[in-house]
Parts: structure tokens; C-alpha cells; sequence
């Protein structure tokens, strides 16, 4: 069972569960620390890798089906793997702690929508639903009074279905398999953002698109993730029926897994056309979620130079 698959079950509030700052040791709470700031490079159990955090699960270490957001602050290692005291204030490094009870292996265990899903049947790939989601179009087009059998829309509830399929791809992905390894050690501890990515979104009380831009910010604790991973990790949650609230903070939380960063922050921009189009009927509106982890939660310079930044033209 991939930690993904626990992140996408979880709603809104079990995510803010997850990530509650009361996980967060506030003595270790620093000013940005630019010069002098050292970040952990210790192996204690609390810094566990994505993979080790995953083998965690495999190994059915915890048990609650829970997972929870800890920072450590230890001091680096010398090459020798002696621990030697840090020459300034130590930043606390995010971490993802997974845990969770195993499921048995049912054959499915690659199949995030199953699992997403709990799906009574057990398609081997989500493409096997075609046919009872373009049966399901075609009724819906009876129940519009149309005739779905007239000329134009001989073919269209299968192109709905693959329509409905593509929007919502991200179920078929995983962190682990799109990190696909570009995670590199690199001494770099200076904010890393990335901004303005294209999101598209279905939302989940309408089945109608949301859409905007997601902006992503980090700061790396000696490891960086390769830059297109994280426009993939947004479209890993954004291509699932949504709730902005829950995106934002899935993406949040997904680069925490990553790269085990000193903080993480995530705004979202999004015009939801259930708002739009129909009901309240505000064109103009936009809803903006942030998620702010570690240091950009605690320490305010740090979530200001990023908003700065996201904000700029
Ligand atoms: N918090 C949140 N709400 C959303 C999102 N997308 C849609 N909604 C809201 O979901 C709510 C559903 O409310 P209901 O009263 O059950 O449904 P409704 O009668 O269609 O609501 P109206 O849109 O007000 O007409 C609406 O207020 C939507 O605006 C989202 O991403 N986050
Ligand atoms: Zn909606």
C-alpha cells in the first residue's frame, strides 16, 4: 500500500490532523538562518527516507491508519558518522511519519484507484470501466431528453467516459513511481518555488471543473527534488475528484514525503465553475488555499519572502 493512497483518503480534516503544528517542537523554532543555519543529516529513525518511510508501512511498524507531520532537530554527522555539534541554531527538518496497518495483498496493491475508491469490483485498470461509465453517459443522455442515438451522439458517451477518465488520471498515480528517483542530495538550504503551475481539478460536490494555479515553496534540509516533480505531484492530486482544501494540502504534505524539507508552503488559486457557471453565479471569484508547514508556519520572514515571491510579477 503506497503512502499516497493514505493521503488521498484523507479528508480535509484528517489532513489538518496530520499536520498539526503541535508536531512541530516549537523550542526549535529559528529565524530564516541563512548563513549559519545547519540542517540534520543524521540518520536517526525520525528521518526516514520516502522509501524508508514506506517500508515502514511494509513493515507494519505502526498501526493506526493515521499519519503524522514531525519535525526532528539533530545535529550533522561527520563523515565518519560521529554526530559532531552544530556550528549554529539547527533548522528542523519535516517529517512524514507514516502510520499505518497493512492491508493483505489482494493482487491490487498497484491499483490506486481501487484502493483510492474501495471498489466493490476489482477492475485490473481503470480503462476496464469504460464500458459501464459510457453505459452511465448514455442514460444520462436518455435523461436529458435527448436521443442518443442520433448522428452526433453515437460516440459520445465513450468519449465522456475517456473524457472522465483522463480528469481524473491521478488516480492511477503514485508518489513514489513519479518521483521515479530524482531526489539528489545537494547542499543547498536556500527557498526553492516554483509558481504559477497549471492546475485542472473536478470538483467533487458538482462533478464540474475548478481550475487555477498552484504555487509551491520549500525549503530543502540536503535534498532537492528534481523540478518538474513538483508540477507532478500536482497533477497527481489535482487529476482526482477535489476539494481545494484537501489539494492544498495533499501537495503540502506529498512534498514533505519527498524530500523531508525544513518547511513546506503551498498556495492555490482556484475559480471553481460550480460558482461560475451555475449557483451563486460569481464569475469573478477566486478561492485561495495555502498550506504552511515548518518553518514557513513558524517563522514569519520565511512565509513572507515566499508569499513575496508567489505574489511578484
Ligand atoms: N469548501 C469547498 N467547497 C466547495 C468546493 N467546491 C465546491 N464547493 C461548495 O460545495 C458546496 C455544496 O453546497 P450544497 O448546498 O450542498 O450544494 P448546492 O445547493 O449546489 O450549493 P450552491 O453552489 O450554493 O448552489 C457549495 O457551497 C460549493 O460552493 C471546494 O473545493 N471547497
Ligand atoms: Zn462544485
Amino acid at each position: 500500500m503506497s503512502f499516497t493512497r493514505q493521503l488521498s483518503e484523507m479528508s480535509a480534516s484528517e489532513l489538518n490532523d496530520a499536520i498539526d503544528d503541535t508536531n512541530f517542537p516549537q523550542a526549535h523554532i529559528l529565524s530564516r538562518g541563512r548563513n549559519n543555519s545547519v540542517c540534520s543529516t543524521s540518520s536517526t529513525s525520525g528521518t526516514s527516507s520516502l522509501a524508508a518511510a514506506n517500508d515502514d508501512v511494509a513493515n507494519g511498524s505502526a498501526a493506526t491508519g493515521q499519519s503524522t507531520v514531525q519535525a526532528t532537530a539533530t545535529g550533522t554527522t561527520a563523515a565518519g558518522g560521529d554526530e559532531v555539534a552544530p556550528s549554529g541554531p539547527v533548522r528542523p527538518r519535516l517529517i512524514l511519519k507514516s502510520n499505518s496497518s497493512i492491508v493483505e495483498n489482494d493482487g491490487h496493491e498497484n491499483c490506486t484507484f481501487h484502493h483510492d475508491l474501495e471498489l466493490d469490483h476489482k477492475p485490473p485498470t481503470r480503462e476496464a470501466l469504460l464500458p459501464d461509465m459510457a453505459r452511465s453517459y448514455r442514460l444520462l443522455l436518455g435523461g436529458l431528453g435527448e436521443n442518443p442515438d442520433r448522428q452526433g451522439l453515437i460516440k459520445t458517451p465513450e468519449r465522456a467516459a475517456k473524457a472522465m477518465l483522463y480528469f481524473t488520471k491521478g488516480y492511477d498515480q503514485n508518489l513514489e513511481d513519479v518521483l521515479n528517483g530524482a531526489v539528489f542530495d545537494e547542499d543547498h538550504d536556500e527557498m526553492v518555488v516554483v509558481k504559477d503551475i497549471e492546475m485542472f481539478s473536478m470538483c467533487e460536490h458538482h462533478l464540474v471543473p475548478f481550475y487555477g494555479k498552484v504555487s509551491i515553496g520549500y525549503l530543502p534540509c540536503n535534498k532537492i527534488l528534481g523540478l518538474s516533480k513538483l508540477a507532478r505531484i500536482v497533477e497527481i492530486f489535482s487529476r482526482r475528484l477535489q476539494v481545494q482544501e484537501r489539494l492544498t494540502k495533499q501537495i503540502a504534505v506529498a512534498v514533505t514525503q519527498a524530500v523531508q524539507p525544513a518547511g513546506v508552503a503551498v498556495v492555490v488559486e482556484g475559480v471553481h465553475m460550480c460558482m461560475v457557471m451555475r449557483g451563486v453565479q460569481k464569475i469573478n471569484s477566486k478561492t485561495v488555499t495555502s498550506t504552511m508547514l515548518g518553518v514557513f508556519r513558524d517563522d514569519p520572514k520565511t512565509r513572507e519572502e515566499f508569499l513575496n515571491l508567489v505574489n511578484s510579477k
